[in-house]
């Protein structure tokens, strides 16, 4: 079951509506503007066209927790576009850009790429779409991630999805993932892992703090975990 964590905002707390409908309903049909005043200005006008942003989910989980395969649950049921960081730095090393080499390695040591880095391939992928609801799968990774997404694109996530998911399980799916990836081996899962504890984690307290985040059981069958994502977005 999944858990919203801590105070509920009085926006999201009286209805039986879904979360995402009750914010639908006080922004305007399909037009989302940030919630926070505390958000910085962008450093460049642009991300947002027209300054409507649009509304954002991101999906954070340890390695193998799912976070891939639940994101394509709810692409196909609530019409979401997925960006995955992983899967779009993952793009850049294929395309051969400037920063593949230094991207290439970082994944096969299961470290972080710079922010600025990620941060600006989400922000070219955001603005690129004619979406106005994104899951951005697997970041923030770190305090410092959070941070310099919310420098450049100036808005923070309407909601957080995390996958709670034994270390054991997510390793295991890791190693009979067989996609091919460079990290997917018991040495980097391993760093993967000592970096989600010791880094991503924090993020994860810092929007359970703020009333942002939902905290799922990631274990079971993928059909039981999607039960438990459906009521955050359902109408
Ligand atoms: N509930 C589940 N039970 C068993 N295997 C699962 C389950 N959910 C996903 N898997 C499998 O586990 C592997 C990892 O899942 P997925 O790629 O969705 O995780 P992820 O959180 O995106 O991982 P990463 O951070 O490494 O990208 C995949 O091979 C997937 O098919
Ligand atoms: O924001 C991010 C996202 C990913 N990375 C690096 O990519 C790999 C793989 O990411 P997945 O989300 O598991 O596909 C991750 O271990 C990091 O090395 C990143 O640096 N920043
Ligand atoms: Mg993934």
């Amino acid at each position: 079951m999944w858990r919203r964590t801590t105070w509920l905002p009085p926006l999201f707390s009286s209805s039986k509506r879904s979360l995402v409908s009750q914010i639908q309903g006080a922004y305007g049909l399909r037009i989302w503007r940030t919630m926070s005043s505390e958000i910085q200005k962008p450093e460049e006008d642009g991300t947002f066209p027209r300054g409507i942003t649009p509304f954002i989910t991101f999906v954070l989980g340890g390695p193998g927790s799912g976070k891939g395969t639940q994101c394509a649950r709810i692409v196909e049921n609530f019409g979401f576009t997925h960006l995955s960081a992983g899967d779009l730095l993952r793009q850049e090393i294929s395309s051969n850009s400037e920063n593949g080499a230094m991207i290439l390695n970082t994944i096969k040591d299961g470290k972080i790429v710079p922010s600025e880095v990620t941060v600006k391939l989400i922000q070219k992928a955001i603005e690129s779409s004619e979406s106005h609801k994104f899951l951005i799968d697997g970041f923030p990774r770190t305090e410092e991630n959070r941070l310099t997404y919310e420098r450049i694109i100036g808005a923070e996530p309407n909601i957080v999805l995390f996958f709670d998911c034994p270390p054991e399980e997510m390793v295991k799916r890791v190693l009979n993932r067989r996609q091919g990836r460079v990290d997917d081996n018991a040495n980097t899962v391993k760093e993967r892992l000592k970096i989600f504890r010791a880094l991503s984690l924090p993020v994860v307290n810092y929007y359970a703090k703020k009333g942002k985040l939902y905290k799922i059981d990631g274990t079971g069958t993928e059909d039981e975990i999607f039960e438990r994502v459906r009521p955050i977005f359902a109408a």
